[in-house]
């Protein structure tokens, strides 16, 4: 049988959600590592003052095509971008351009959507599952079409706790959607990725579908470089706001399974799923739940302590405190630490901005991310179970070369050692810092350290003359203390001149 490789050579692959994070690795992968394949039709928009063939030429200057533009300059060529607002009606294709793909797409993987957890529901809708049922039509029409990949998410049905490789009844019938009373799901987000797996399922009949649902996506294992991350989505943003000092606490399960995906893997499993897909046509639509919580799980409060030591070792510039948060599954403790912790030192270092003339933004920083960490802790405090059947099947059906790779064992995946890339990931791509500034940065920690030194011992020692001054039986214990701190060095020091 042909392998993965052999299979895209020759084939022309159409991506929506492209210059996104994961569509970004997508693309890469399928040029690195099926070089033979014919071109690559990429749904854009044009966005924020750029045509789409300028987002597209900036997307393939960047860092992640560094291995691609080694193997092969010219790569861009291979590359098409088609203009797309997937929103409008029938995703404001042009007809020419219509024309174009139906007659020659092979495969298409479609990865835009909107992934924000407070969309409105109205554009949720549109974007998530409308657009998906667009895309359906279009593929119906295309003449050679032998797979379509979706990808959904594993939290899709987070209202159970077991998952299966299944499609679930809808939260609501597509159909009577603007009326729905009730979301029962955490997030407009979740509720419409819930009903695009419906609306996509409802095709299998007329196309060859596989959905891929991967859990918490984060920054690459291995490839094309260990750490790759370029966003503040799901834990990236909490990573760093802890490892600036201003995150110290957050709602979350110590022992709650933390079920992030590396980014490359999710890419490697779409890519095999598109080739099993289109050469074995199983007559249903296959789910692939792609998640680590079962395989080779790994806990919250361990990332938490990997998380930490790691931006200890390294640090990020200009922290605002020492990296030291703590996660609690307490919702009373949690409320305390964010009172002591957060909103107090917010409260200081904006009084200190106004006394030195500078604008507060202090508070405002930790007003953002109190919204932010509200909306994650729902995946933080809880875990679930995810049946992965279907990816131990499609492991079984790649060959040894191709399981090299297209790699998607998560057995294999070392946790501290992941952790701490996907933090140094952060620091280089996310925040753009140099590493040789670590030295400077480590400096500004140990400042910060002696400065809390300074402020907790002028603190204690105010309390404490507060109290002497007022308490008898303070003075007391304080002699009691001081005598016996003068008996132990006295002890000390003539059993030392003893010795000697
Ligand atoms: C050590 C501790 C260990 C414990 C660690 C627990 C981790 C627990 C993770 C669970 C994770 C579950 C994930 C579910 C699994 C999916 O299904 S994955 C889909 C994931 N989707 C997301 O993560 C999207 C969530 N984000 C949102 O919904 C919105 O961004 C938010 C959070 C509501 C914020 O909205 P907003 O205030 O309008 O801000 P937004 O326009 O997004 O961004 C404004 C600016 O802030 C930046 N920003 C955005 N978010 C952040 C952030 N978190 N931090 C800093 N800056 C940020 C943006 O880059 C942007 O910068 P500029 O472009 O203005 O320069
Ligand atoms: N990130 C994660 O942790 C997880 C993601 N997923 C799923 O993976 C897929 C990709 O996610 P991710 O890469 O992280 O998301 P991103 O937000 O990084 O990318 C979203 C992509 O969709 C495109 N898009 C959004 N709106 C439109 C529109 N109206 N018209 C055309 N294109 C549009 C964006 O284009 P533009 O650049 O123009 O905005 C972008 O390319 C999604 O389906 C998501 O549900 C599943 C589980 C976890």
């Amino acid at each position: 049988m042909a392998s993965i490789a052999d299979y895209y050579a020759g084939k022309n692959v159409l991506i929506t959600g492209a210059t996104g994070f994961m569509g970004k690795v997508l693309v890469e992968k399928l040029l690195r590592s099926c070089p033979e394949v014919r071109t690559l039709y990429l749904l854009v928009r044009p966005k924020a003052g750029q045509s789409m063939q300028e987002r597209v030429s900036d997307m393939m200057k960047c860092k992640l095509f560094d291995r691609v533009r080694e193997d092969n300059p010219d790569f861009h060529q291979k590359i098409v971008p088609i203009s797309s607002e997937l929103t409008q009606p029938a995703l404001a294709i042009s007809p020419e351009d219509v024309e174009r793909l139906t007659s020659c797409v092979n495969i298409i993987f479609h990865c835009a959507a909107t992934i924000r957890f407070d969309e409105p529901l109205k554009h949720a809708l549109q974007l998530n599952v409308i657009a998906t049922q667009q895309l359906l039509s279009l593929a119906q029409q295309m003449h050679h079409l032998q797979a379509f990949i979706h990808i959904s998410t594993a939290y899709a049905n987070c209202n159970r706790r077991h998952i299966d490789e299944i499609i679930y009844p809808p939260p609501v019938e597509p159909k009577n959607l603007l009326s729905a009373p009730e979301l029962r799901r955490p997030n407009t987000y979740t509720y419409t990725k819930a009903l695009a797996e419906c609306v996509v399922q409802r095709e299998s009949s007329k196309l060859s579908i596989g959905i891929i649902r991967p859990s918490i996506v984060g920054a690459s294992w291995q490839e094309p470089f260990p750490g790759w991350i370029d966003n503040f989505n799901g834990p990236s943003g909490v990573f760093i706001a802890a490892g600036k000092g201003i995150l110290r606490t957050m709602r979350a399960n110590n022992d709650a399974v933390a079920d992030l995906i590396p980014v490359d893997v999710v890419i490697n499993l779409t890519l095999a799923a598109g080739w099993y897909t289109a050469v074995h046509r199983p007559k249903a639509a296959l789910v692939y739940n792609c998640t680590t919580g079962g395989i080779n799980p790994f806990h919250w409060g361990e990332i938490e302590h990997h998380v930490m030591s790691s931006f200890k070792r390294n640090p990020l510039e200009q922290a605002f405190r020492r990296p030291n948060a703590n996660i609690t599954s307490n919702y009373l403790m949690n409320q305390y630490w964010v009172l002591v912790s957060h909103k107090f030192p917010a409260l200081i270092y904006d009084l200190y901005l106004r006394l030195s003339g500078q604008k507060p933004q202090m508070m405002r920083i930790f007003n953002r991310l109190h919204k932010a960490i509200g909306l994650l802790e729902y995946f933080s405090s809880q875990d679930w179970e995810w049946n992965s059947e279907n990816m131990n099947m499609l492991m079984s059906h790649l060959s040894p070369e191709d399981r090299k790779t297209f790699n998607f064992d998560v057995r294999q995946l070392n946790w501290p050692e992941y952790i701490e890339n996907y933090c140094i990931g952060t620091k280089k791509y996310v925040l753009n810092e140099d590493m040789s500034d670590i030295p400077a940065a480590r400096q500004h920690l140990r400042k910060l350290r002696n400065i809390r030194y300074t402020f907790n011992t002028l603190l204690l020692v105010f309390i404490w003359r507060v109290f002497i001054a007022r308490s008898q039986m303070a003075r007391n214990i304080w002699y009691f203390v001081v005598s016996l701190c003068f008996k132990f060095l006295s002890y000390f020091r003539a059993s030392s001149t003893l010795t000697n």
